[in-house]
């Protein structure tokens, strides 16, 4: 799908956690604002005199759902000049400029393979996407398995929408892994652990989506302890 320049509305802001929001846009002059489940949007922010330096962007949160709304899932960095904008300056009925939609990062349109998606906070949002996608379209799948990571079950996105999937469809199976959480009862650490103590199919397709520590640290041990064909490994590098 060929990107472009668009301009939007915020007609909704959500306090998700308490540094992550979603944001909603509404894509003027479009019905049907069409993509790929798993790709993003890059807005142009007036955070700097320099065009390039005004660019954050984000995954498309939502499935195409043959609307004009966008949902965006962010994070709020202390010291970031685009995400302190957006925490702070964006109000509901505030304009954004955004190019889009970008990026390779969606699924093929016959899954024939297993999945496993591995992500970490907002890391989440395309394959939130990815999963309602294929569900919506009632698309055939064999398994996914996602695995989503935070520091505290408060940082948890998505929770009681994605844990209703897994209720409903025998082959999704979610599991959630809290590094500082002492009180939390299920896995506890990072998310390498949970993918590295499990069994898969040879040729399970790996998705992985967050910052580049995580990234750079489940490819290595995709590829290294796990043996996987680099092939089936596919990510999307937030920075
Ligand atoms: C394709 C793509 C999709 C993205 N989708 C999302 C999304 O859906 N939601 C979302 O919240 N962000 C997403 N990001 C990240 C986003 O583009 C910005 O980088 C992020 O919001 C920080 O922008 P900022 O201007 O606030 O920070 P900046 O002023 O740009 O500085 C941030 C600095 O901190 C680093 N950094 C940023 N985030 C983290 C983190 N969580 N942990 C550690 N270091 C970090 C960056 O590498 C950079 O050095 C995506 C990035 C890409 C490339």
């Amino acid at each position: 799908m060929a990107w472009k320049w668009y301009d939007s509305k915020v007609i909704e802001i959500r306090e998700m956690t308490p540094t992550v929001k979603q944001f909603f846009l509404e894509v003027d002059e479009v019905a049907d604002f069409d993509f790929f489940a798993g790709q993003f949007i890059t807005l142009d922010l007036p955070i700097s005199e320099k065009r390039l330096k005004r660019w954050r962007s984000y995954s498309i949160a939502n499935h195409p759902n043959g609307t004009n709304i966008i949902e965006l899932c962010i994070v709020h960095l202390d010291d970031g000049a685009g995400t302190t904008y957006l925490f702070n300056d964006v109000v509901v009925g505030s304009d954004i400029r955004f190019k889009g939609p970008s990026g390779a990062f969606y699924l093929p349109e016959k899954i024939d393979k297993d999945l496993v998606m591995i992500c970490t906070g907002t890391g989440v949002a395309p394959f939130r996407s990815m999963i309602n996608d294929i569900l919506v379209k009632q698309k055939a799948f064999q398994s996914i398995h996602l695995i989503f990571g935070a520091r505290y079950e408060k940082d948890i996105l998505y929770r009681e929408e994605l844990e209703n999937i897994e209720r409903e469809n025998q082959n999704f199976t979610y599991d959630i892994t809290l590094s500082r959480d002492e009180k939390w009862l299920g896995y506890k650490g990072y998310v390498h652990q949970v993918y590295m103590e499990k069994d898969y199919s040879e040729d399970t397709k790996f998705y992985l989506c967050g910052w580049s520590q995580m990234i750079d640290e489940a490819v290595e041990n995709l590829l290294i302890k796990k043996k996987i064909d680099k092939k089936n490994i596919i990510y999307e590098l937030y920075g």
